[in-house]
């Protein structure tokens, strides 16, 4: 479990994190979204003990990080994938870092055998792709075999087989238990991975829920509606919170109202109904929708 408690951190003048709190619990994947410059960076380094609070505390388990005896068997970090010593193999990063806390050399190939690196794993780690880099960062942060993972952007780069890999994987690392936090753009793959999710923007918290209450809260459902008698049917349903609008003959998506309530209505009518589809929103619908205001890079709208 990680636990934010009035996290803020400044830089000069900049408030990169500004009185957050937040709990990420196990046996789910949270994930951490917002625009550039939010503060998720920040926030992870906070937890890991790379940045200093100005304010507020940070644990994990518990305990703050830089008290923990034995780091990388209570929480393993991939903030940075390039973030290794390019000169070694990968094997030989991988062993020194075990190494620091004791592990023996049959856990670096269990995790070598785990992310699927086994045929790069005797190359320099700076000769690697990108995807075999993040790779390389998520045997690393395994090698304890911790209770908690901090993974950012972990999907960077990576292939689709790659993308789905880490999403499988963060899945699994969730359903045993673990505390997994992970931050990504990708929102259609994040609506896939996480179960919960925490929104940042500008440094604050805009959002922390389960990812179905959010896409519920912040997304308007649309019904697909479809009948031969359909302008009898809209006329019916005419009110002042219910927009119909024509998508083909015979058809209209229609807003404000409920599929039962559509569904009772013709039935009592004795309209035919060809179909009814309710047509929820995306999590990119709900994430656009809630940090519209909060993004720092605005882009002209393309018409
Ligand atoms: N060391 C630093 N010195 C000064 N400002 C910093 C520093 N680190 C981060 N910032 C600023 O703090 C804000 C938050 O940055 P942070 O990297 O945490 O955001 P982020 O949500 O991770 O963004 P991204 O999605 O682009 O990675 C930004 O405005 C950034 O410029």
């Amino acid at each position: 479990m990680i636990v934010a408690e009035q996290l803020t951190k400044r830089f000069g003048d900049k408030t990169a994190v500004d009185d957050v709190s937040f709990t990420v619990r196990p046996g789910k994947v949270t994930g951490f979204l917002g625009p550039n410059g939010a503060g998720k960076s920040t926030t992870m380094r906070m937890i890991v003990g790379l940045d200093r609070p100005t304010s507020g505390s940070v644990t994990v388990g518990g305990a703050r990080y830089a008290t923990l005896r034995s780091p990388l068997t209570e929480v393993g970090v991939l903030l940075d994938a390039k973030a290794v010593h390019t000169g070694r193999t990968a094997r030989d990063h991988l062993r020194a870092m075990a190494a620091t806390h004791g592990l023996g050399r049959s856990r670096v190939d269990e995790v070598i055998e785990l992310t699927g690196i086994g045929s790069v794993a005797g190359k320099r780690a700076g000769k690697f792709s990108l995807g075999m880099g993040q790779r390389l960062g998520i045997a690393a942060a395994l090698l304890g075999d911790p209770h908690t993972l901090i993974l950012d952007e972990p999907v960077n780069g990576l292939d689709p087989e790659g993308v789905r890999w880490v999403r499988q994987f963060v899945r699994h690392l969730a359903s045993e238990g673990r505390t997994v936090l992970l931050s990504s753009h990708l929102m259609s793959e994040m609506a896939q991975t996480a179960d919960h999710v925490i929104v940042l923007g500008r440094g604050r918290v805009l959002a922390d829920a389960p990812l179905s209450d959010l896409v519920r809260a912040w997304t308007t459902t649309t019904l697909v509606v479809r009948s031969p008698r359909l302008t009898e049917l809209t006329n019916a349903l005419a009110g002042p919170d219910i927009t119909v609008t024509a998508v083909e003959p015979g058809a209209a998506s229609v807003t404000g109202t409920a599929a039962v309530a559509v569904g009772d209505l013709a039935a009592s009518l004795g309209i035919p109904l060809h179909e009814l589809s309710p047509r929820s929103g995306s999590l990119e619908d709900a994430y656009l929708a809630l940090t519209g205001d909060a993004v720092e890079y605005k882009t002209k709208e393309i018409s």
